[in-house]
């Protein structure tokens, strides 16, 4: 007897291969693992037929994969996959809610030349949104036969079967041109789609009318900006509150301790170092959760598949794509769930540079230092009549030069180490839907942990070591500056050579030793070298006041300079080396940007420095 004729069920993730796969095989599948893979391999004989194997594959949306799962599938197909001979015919299934995007990848199987069937599976949900498809004229068009499925209540089975037996013995399709590219493919399926459609259903039309405006030439970047405005607005205005609650929560904490403890080096480790330091870093919490609320309701609604296809072509300019949209967007909360989102971005080459260029968003740790030296240098004057103050516009002058510096850098680094080929961006834009709430939920918890866990276990560290460095070895009873006998201030004093040329004095360098490790600590470790203490409140007013007394005007914006370009967070070189599995590029990270920090304060200190004497 010949071995069994192999047929492989491919299509779409999620588009009821393995429902139709178990319906077809019966309970009598064989679950092993490709080897070397983390793969399933599913087989089994076609219930009835036992000269048929059916084999299902890994979901995948086109030839080319984004994922090694989807490698699996697609070499599979091409008959290039070791553990897997080539099949002898495709059972091809589609969402008939999703005609349109589904079909690309049809189009693109039909061009392998193997007998194949479609599954025009879900045709309930289908006829639940009054989705009308003509699937004998859909057939016509794709020279294949079409079977409609309920892949859950075993609907249209029977005939499946016997359309795949007859493609086999028939063996392949004549072949019929589509074009060249995947644009040619997307576009012809969209024609198809349209064509076949009776009706296209509610969703669909609604999705329609939305987009014409949502993506028109003009009125989508405008929409787009607006929203983005909006939501940068919400982010400060409504936090507010929460972030005072968060403040008093953790002065009244202090307060508790200085009242049960004597005065000594274990009050001062608790309420100095411990409270003082993670109530710092937990104060943005509200922030990092507002800024996030708007992405996930955003994200699930499928308007930022939308904002992703706007921002494509500013995208393209500097050779990213559409895709490094959100993680950059998310960057400005926190560059770490920023990292962690350019997973979405299917290009190794294009996810690299938005990793790398991540840390370069403005991000709410840079906020309070900001802030303070705002506050401290630029005067509190308004331009324009009243309509414009001063120190926001300086603020928004910060935020500026991380975006245009990160399209620079974006646009430096895929010319060199990041060099790779142009991608046409395809990206399934969703039908709209309501925002889930179980998924806005679950995203903020995700990212509330995440920010909690840094807060919980790197700040704290860091807060403990600054403590220690600042205190030991103790200064003599009544030392002016009891820091500059302490290891901190014998540290500064080193630094303080390698920083002179941009400005920075003693009490900068020392700051920027426990700086390094995250830059919200960067105002408290003033607070200390100024010897300044009590709650952050006063740390803030007394570090700003100390700053307006003792520095220069060209260090002041120096010292912004280089806040805007230093790597000083510990927590993203982690999850940088995490993510791209190894040492090399964190280190790559860091040297580029301390590189940058290091060229753009001494320009500004130079040149400030000549203009203002
Ligand atoms: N209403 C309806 N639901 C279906 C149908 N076929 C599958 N489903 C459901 O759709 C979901 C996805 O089905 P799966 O069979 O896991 O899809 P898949 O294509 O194997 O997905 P991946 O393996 O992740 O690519 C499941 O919840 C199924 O119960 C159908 O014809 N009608
Ligand atoms: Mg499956």
């Amino acid at each position: 007897m010949s071995s069994p004729s192999l047929v492989a069920v491919v299509g779409n993730p999620n588009c009821g291969k393995s429902a139709l796969f178990n319906a077809l095989t019966g309970l009598r599948q064989k679950v092993a693992n490709y080897p070397g893979a983390t793969v399933e391999r599913r087989t089994g004989p076609l219930l009835g037929n036992d000269h048929i194997e059916l084999v299902d594959l890994p979901g995948t949306y086109s030839m080319t994969p984004r994922s090694p799962d989807e490698a699996v599938t697609t070499d599979v197909l091409k008959g290039t996959f070791k553990a897997e001979r080539r099949p002898d015919a495709i059972l091809c299934v589609v969402d008939a809610t999703n005609l349109a995007q589904h079909l690309r990848f049809v189009i693109e199987l039909r061009a392998l030349g193997v007998p194949m069937v479609i599954a025009l599976n879900m045709t309930d949900l289908a006829a639940r949104e009054r989705i009308n498809i003509d699937a004998s004229a859909l057939a016509h068009k794709l020279g294949v036969p079409v079977v409609e499925t309920v892949a859950v209540r075993k609907k249209g089975l029977q005939d499946l079967k016997e359309k795949t037996i007859e493609a086999l013995q028939m063996g392949a399709p004549s072949t019929l041109y589509f074009g060249a590219s995947v644009r040619d493919y997307q576009r012809a399926a969209r024609k198809i789609a349209k064509d076949v459609t009776l009706s296209e259903g509610i969703g669909h039309k609604t999705t329609r009318v939305l987009d014409n405006v949502l993506l028109h030439p003009v009125a989508g970047p405008v929409i787009l900006l607006a929203i983005l405005f909006l939501m940068f607005q919400a982010v400060f205005s409504w936090a507010e509150a929460p972030m005072t609650w968060i403040e008093d929560g953790i002065a009244y904490l202090q307060t508790g301790v200085n009242d049960l403890l004597p005065e000594g080096w274990l009050l001062s480790f608790l309420s100095d170092g411990i409270l003082a330091g993670v109530g710092a870093v937990i104060v943005f919490l509200p922030q990092i959760l507002i800024l996030f609320a708007f992405i996930l309701v955003l994200e699930s609604t499928g308007y930022m598949a939308r904002a992703a296809f706007l921002m494509d072509r500013l995208m393209a300019a500097v050779g990213l794509n559409g895709r490094a949209f959100i993680p950059l967007l998310s960057s400005f909360a926190c560059a770490i769930p920023g990292i962690m989102a350019a997973r979405t971005i299917a290009d190794p080459k294009d996810r690299l540079t938005t990793i790398l260029i991540a840390p370069l968003m403005t991000c709410s740790a840079r906020i309070p230092v900001y802030t303070v030296l705002i506050g401290a240098v630029i005067p509190n004057t308004t331009l324009f009549g009243n309509w414009v103050g001063l120190q926001g516009v300086v603020m928004f002058t910060l935020y500026l030069a991380g975006i245009i510096a990160a399209l620079i850098v974006a646009a430096v680094l895929k010319r060199t180490v990041a060099k790779g080929k142009a991608h046409t961006f395809m990206l399934e834009l969703p039908k709209y839907q309501t925002p889930r709430l179980a998924y806005v939920l679950t995203g903020l918890y995700e990212r509330a942990r995440l920010f909690l866990r840094r807060a919980g276990t790197i700040i704290l560290s860091v807060t403990i070591l600054l403590w220690f460095l600042a205190s030991f070895p103790a200064a003599p009873e009544g030392a002016a500056s009891p820091v500059s006998y302490s290891l901190v201030g014998i540290i500064g004093g080193w630094l303080e050579v390698i920083f002179a040329p941009i400005g920075f004095n003693w009490e900068i360098s020392a700051a920027l030793v426990p700086g390094m490790a995250a830059r919200e600590v960067a105002i408290s470790a003033l607070g200390t070298v100024y010897s300044i203490g009590g709650s952050e409140e006063m740390v803030e007013a007394g570090v700003r006041a100390a700053i307006a007394a003792n520095w220069s005007l060209p260090t002041a914006f120096s010292f912004m300079a280089w806040f805007i370009f230093a790597p000083q967070c510990l927590s993203t070189i982690a999850v940088t080396r995490r993510e791209t599995a190894g040492w090399k590029w964190p280190l790559f990270m860091l040297g580029y940007l301390f590189a940058l920090a290091y060229i753009a304060s001494f320009i500004t200190y130079q040149v400030a420095s000549a203009i203002i004497g």
